[in-house]
């Protein structure tokens, strides 16, 4: 492939777009079909097992929180609950919830109906019917969650908390709502005959826009040009970091940074983060060489202003950790200032770094000059709130009832109006004096960023999120930089669309390959395709990075994803590359009591393979209670589980136990969720939640000292399903540093396509290779 592709037509955005819609819909639509068929196919109790509600909730507090959002924090009462802490769950800050009428605490009676306010509709049945009220989930931690009603919601005095809730997730339209506005904004903002007549707002089209959608080439990069013009903060990065970083320094519109696991994928953005936010001053930019820098590099030497988004909330709070964990600069005239980053949205989880907590949004507004005023009226709006909720002073006795009460809701309406106007203005002013900023790609479209603007966005692990969402914070800057690995998992689509690409579509390829040029914008074939995977076949490998020394796996565990995903690139540090579970201190007092080649077997061996083949070891779809699938591999859909195995995997981790590995040093990983069951059931009373269990997907981005992977399919059709996706495969071998163990009937998996059937050859040739029956 030479030339580079044919600017981008209007006919071709047109298709781009079009495609983009429909596809968010089919997956809009699946997401909704699947919450409302469990919505109204099960029973609260069963919604509570699944995770989807949590039942017999009291009220907590009612508390103010930005925006003027009423926030309720729900708690397990010790009058219905044993237990305080919530039973395992799926609430994520973010979703959608529904709150509504538990009738009878944990016990018995049914639950009340719940008025029809989303899709799904109410569940259970019951007495009298009551107003359900809808919210985002803002924090959860062991014991509470706070839901954020919308003002709209509790500005009437129907929308009274019951006094036992229960809270049931709901599909979330949000982001759906938000990725359909941003394609809308962008057809506006490259098609400009699609805008109404009377549409008064500006849409510019900046260069990274026209980069990114291939109507105009991307520019040549500014300075610096060489490595050795930079001086980098963290001098201890790799060479292929620190080419990585000058590449996004310099690159004009977009750049690429291709992390295959353990690279230091997070290291690099970090001190992208601070060369663009602190350039190194001129008076100690002396090159390496000792020769003064360009004065022509000026412009790229002041300090920028910087989204930066992940996909996930966890992607953010990594990089806020890191950035708090940086050391406090020095006072010496030449040291950068202390860069102020402020988290928009809430953390995930509590974090190691608490000061993680002290950068959010919310906590650096309190704490502001003007939040004084402000606070005055959120105290009077939230006492106001406690009494009409019962929480006041007397209690639920002393709610106020018909004329007073209807008197408060106005009260607090105007209270709430006069509140978000104050704190309109803290956060336009916490915001105004961040240099960085942290959000979701979601949250970076809230009310509080409009009419921000930034030099450059960061979008980490954006080989995870759709295109459609990485265009929110995209639109707000002017130069963009991603960084994932498109070898790794894809966003997670429920809907499939069989319909096919259209004609037109496949005609720009067929002419693109015979004009033996790059392709151009084409509609994207599945929501798999992401921006990143977009921008290196419109623009080749030329665009990105890649990161070549991983400092995870022994180099051994690296060979295969290295030798057949990463084209030999990828090596293993030193640190890393012979390092083994024998080096683990744990391990010393065993060591010292067993034979040589009980070690070795153990814990020496950086790659085990349980060949199961001739065992008759099958799987068995779950809950179909029969163990015997000669037939085949049973239907398509529903979880697989395969016992036998599970068994192999079980006497596994007690040896390694036994040997002095901690559980929490291991994971065991499966990509069927049936066998996550299984598994825990069998491994759970033994070694608590320290030892991890989980499907292969949840443990993107994680790692671990041992990893046992159980692949369950063996049937005799040779069926292996979803398995045979390689990027699963790939997150599933890269996340064990010293010791991988993989049980599997070779037989079956290897007819999974060709690449299984390359990995189960080179494990024959490479890694111990141990039959199951025999152990
Ligand atoms: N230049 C370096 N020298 C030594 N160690 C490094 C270097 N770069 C990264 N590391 C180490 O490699 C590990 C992975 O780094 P980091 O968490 O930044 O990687 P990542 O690529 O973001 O991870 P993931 O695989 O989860 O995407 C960390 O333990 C880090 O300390």
């Amino acid at each position: 492939m030479s030339s580079s592709h044919e600017p981008t037509t209007d006919a071709q955005l047109h298709a781009f777009i079009d495609r983009q819609r429909a596809l968010l819909q089919l997956e809009r639509d699946a997401e909704i079909e699947r919450s409302s068929l469990l919505l109204t196919n099960c029973s609260p109790k069963l919604l509570e097992q699944r995770g989807l509600a949590l039942g017999a909730l009291g009220t907590a507090s009612v508390g103010v929180g930005l925006g003027g959002k009423t926030l309720v924090e729900l708690e397990r009462p010790s009058a219905w609950h044993t237990d305080a802490v919530f039973p395992p769950h799926s609430f994520r800050p973010g979703d959608i919830a529904r709150i509504e009428e538990n009738a009878a605490g944990s016990g018995g009676k049914k639950a009340p109906k719940g008025k029809k306010t989303g899709a799904g509709g109410g569940t259970g049945g019951g007495e009298k019917s009551m107003k359900a009220i809808e919210g985002v989930v803002y924090k959860v931690t062991d014991t509470r969650i706070v839901i954020a009603l919308d003002p709209s919601e509790t500005s009437s005095e129907d929308a009274e908390i019951p006094e036992c809730a229960r809270v049931v997730k709901l599909a979330n339209s949000v982001t759906y709502d938000r990725m359909d506005k941003t394609i809308d904004q962008l057809e506006k903002t490259g098609l400009p005959s699609t805008r109404k007549a009377d549409d008064k707002s500006s849409y510019p089209l900046t260069a990274l826009t026209r980069v990114l959608l291939g109507i105009s080439p991307r520019s040549e990069p500014s300075s610096p040009a060489r490595v050795e013009e930079i001086q980098f903060y963290d001098p201890s990065l790799n060479a292929s970091q620190k080419e990585a970083v000058r590449f996004a320094l310099s690159a004009g519109e977009v750049a690429c940074i291709h992390g295959p696991p353990g690279t230091g994928k997070t290291h690099t953005l970090i001190e992208i983060i601070r060369q663009l936010a602190s350039p190194p001053s001129s008076s100690t930019s002396l090159t390496s060489t000792g020769t003064p820098s360009n004065p022509n590099q000026d412009q790229e030497k002041k300090p920028k202003r910087i989204l930066v988004c992940g996909a996930s909330n966890l992607a953010v709070d990594n990089i806020l950790e890191r950035l708090l964990a940086l050391p406090a600069p020095t006072s010496s005239a030449a040291a950068p200032a202390k860069l102020t980053a402020t988290r928009i949205g809430h953390p995930a989880r509590v974090m190691a770094h608490e000061g993680v907590l002290e950068a959010t949004l919310e906590v650096r507004a309190g704490r502001s000059d003007q939040a004084a005023l402000a606070k005055d009226v959120k105290a009077e709006l939230e006492a106001t709130l406690d009494v009409l909720s019962g929480k006041g002073k007397g209690g639920a006795k002393a709610r106020p009832r018909g004329a007073e009460r209807r008197k408060m809701w106005d009260e607090v309406k105007a209270l709430r109006k006069e509140y978000r106007q104050r704190e309109g203005g803290v956060v336009r002013a916490v915001l105004g004096e961040s240099q960085i900023v942290l959000a979701t790609c979601h949250s970076a479209g809230g009310r509080q960023l409009r009419n921000h603007s930034f030099d450059v966005v960061i979008i980490d692990e954006a080989t995870q999120a759709m295109e459609a969402v990485c265009w929110v914070p995209i639109f707000k800057a002017q130069k963009l930089i991603l960084a994932g690995d498109p070898m790794q998992l894809p966003p997670t689509i429920l809907s499939t669309d069989k319909s096919k690409v259209s004609k037109k579509a496949k005609d720009g390829k067929v002419a693109d390959r015979k004009a033996k040029r790059r392709p151009g914008l084409r509609p994207p074939r599945s929501l798999e395709t992401t921006l990143f995977d977009r921008l290196e076949r419109m623009y080749g490998p030329g665009i990105k990075r890649l990161l070549n020394v991983q400092y995870r796996m022994h180099a051994q565990i690296c060979a295969f994803p290295s030798a057949t995903l990463y084209a030999s690139r990828l090596k293993s540090a030193e640190s890393v590359s012979a390092h083994l579970l024998s080096d683990l201190p744990g391990t010393r007092a065993w060591q010292a009591a067993s034979d040589a080649e009980s070690i070795k077997e153990v814990l020496g061996t950086p790659i085990v393979f349980f060949d199961t083949a001739g065992c008759e070891f099958y799987e068995r779809l779950e809950g179909s209670g029969d163990n015997d699938t000669k037939g085949g591999g049973g239907a398509e859909e529903g979880s697989k589980c395969n016992e036998n195995e599970a068994g192999v995997v079980k006497r596994w981790v007690e040896r390694l136990v036994e040997a002095g590995v901690l559980p929490s040093q291991i994971a065991v990983i499966t990509p069927y969720q049936a066998q996550v069951t299984l598994l825990t059931s069998l491994l759970r009373e033994t070694y608590g939640p320290e030892l991890e269990i989980g499907t292969v997907d949840g443990m993107q981005g994680r790692e671990k000292e041992a990893v046992v992977i159980s692949l369950v399919r063996s049937n005799e059709k040779r069926e292996v399903g979803f398995l045979k996706e390689k990027r699963r495969l790939n997150v599933a071998m890269t996340r064990a540093k010293r010791h991988l163990c993989v049980v599997g009937d070779s037989d079956t998996v290897q007819h999974g396509g060709p690449y299984l059937k390359k990995w189960l050859t080179w494990l024959e040739a490479n890694a111990d290779v141990r039959f199951a029956e025999l152990e």
